[in-house]
């Protein structure tokens, strides 16, 4: 049937009526870390499923291990997307090991997740190869959330713009279009409050939050810096979750502990307060 013999049959595609009622959701990200074997995965999968449900102005994401992405993919409900963690910043080839972007695509994975301070330290990821792996994840189609942050000591020096605009953001200037910015989601991770239980203040993060705005405004376009959604990250839990998310620059989360269970749905992403229209 045509799309305007089904319009005429069953009414608007209520997906298609969303998005112009919410154009810009809240993004709540999980991410499972290095955690689970096949039977917690598959557990926590029906715990996610059977949550309740996510609103309509919200957007999920769970962030999973690369070798349980086949199985959650096949059983996660369908309004949650599967992203990767890491991605490779090649394509193809010898590259033993590595895990190209279009082999993330091709599975079914729609996002993966970038520049976390967990790799940055681990694995020494400079905000270069950020950049790099980004536009390969952008180039397969995914969709990215690139993590930013400061630790506790630059903080306490005050190097929170030197690290987070100059460096993290600062690498990603000039590399992307308009229309690839519309795939970036920017996650400020304070390193500090990542799994210590220390959140952020709401205040703490709508300032580093708000300056992240401007710095996109600057440095790629208001229109960019206006639509482009920026999570926090860092012990965000049930609890903590609705004075972050009244914030006006805190556009979602990006979750670790707290995405391992059922609160991630009923206390996080039901958090999200409906943007006024
Ligand atoms: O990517 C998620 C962050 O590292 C936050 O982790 P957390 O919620 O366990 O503090």
């Amino acid at each position: 049937m045509s799309t305007w013999g089904k319009y005429l049959a069953y009414g608007p595609d209520p997906a298609v009526v969303e998005s112009y009622k919410y154009p810009k959701k809240y993004l709540i990200g999980g991410n499972w870390k290095c955690n689970g074997t096949k039977e917690s995965v598959a557990k926590l999968v029906k715990t996610l499923n059977s949550a309740g449900p996510i609103p309509p102005w919200v957007e999920v994401v769970v962030g999973v291990p690369a070798i349980h992405i086949g199985d959650v993919l096949k059983t996660i409900r369908k309004d949650i997307s599967v992203a990767a963690q890491d991605c490779s910043a090649t394509g193809y080839g010898a590259f033993t090991g590595e895990l190209a972007a279009p082999m993330l695509a091709d599975f079914g994975v729609s996002w993966v997740i970038l520049g976390h301070s967990e790799r940055r330290t681990n694995q020494k990821e400079s905000s270069e190869l950020v950049a790099t792996k980004t536009k390969a994840a952008l180039d397969a189609g995914l969709s990215v959330m690139v993590c930013v942050g400061e630790t506790l000591e630059e903080r306490e020096a005050g190097k929170i713009d030197a690290v987070v605009l100059d460096d993290h953001m600062g690498a990603l200037k000039g590399k992307f279009s308009d229309v690839e910015w519309a795939k970036i989601a920017i996650a400020y991770e304070p390193v500090w409050a990542i799994g210590t239980g220390k959140t952020a203040s709401p205040e703490q993060a709508q300032d580093v939050h708000a300056s992240i705005r401007g710095w996109l405004a600057a440095n790629v376009s208001p229109a960019v810096a206006a639509a482009t959604r920026i999570q926090y990250g860092g012990s965000m839990k049930g609890a903590n979750a609705p004075g972050l998310l009244a914030k006006p620059d805190i556009d979602g989360g990006l979750i670790g502990g707290a995405s391992l269970k059922a609160e991630f749905i009923t206390g996080i992403a039901a958090a999200a307060p409906e943007p006024s229209l």
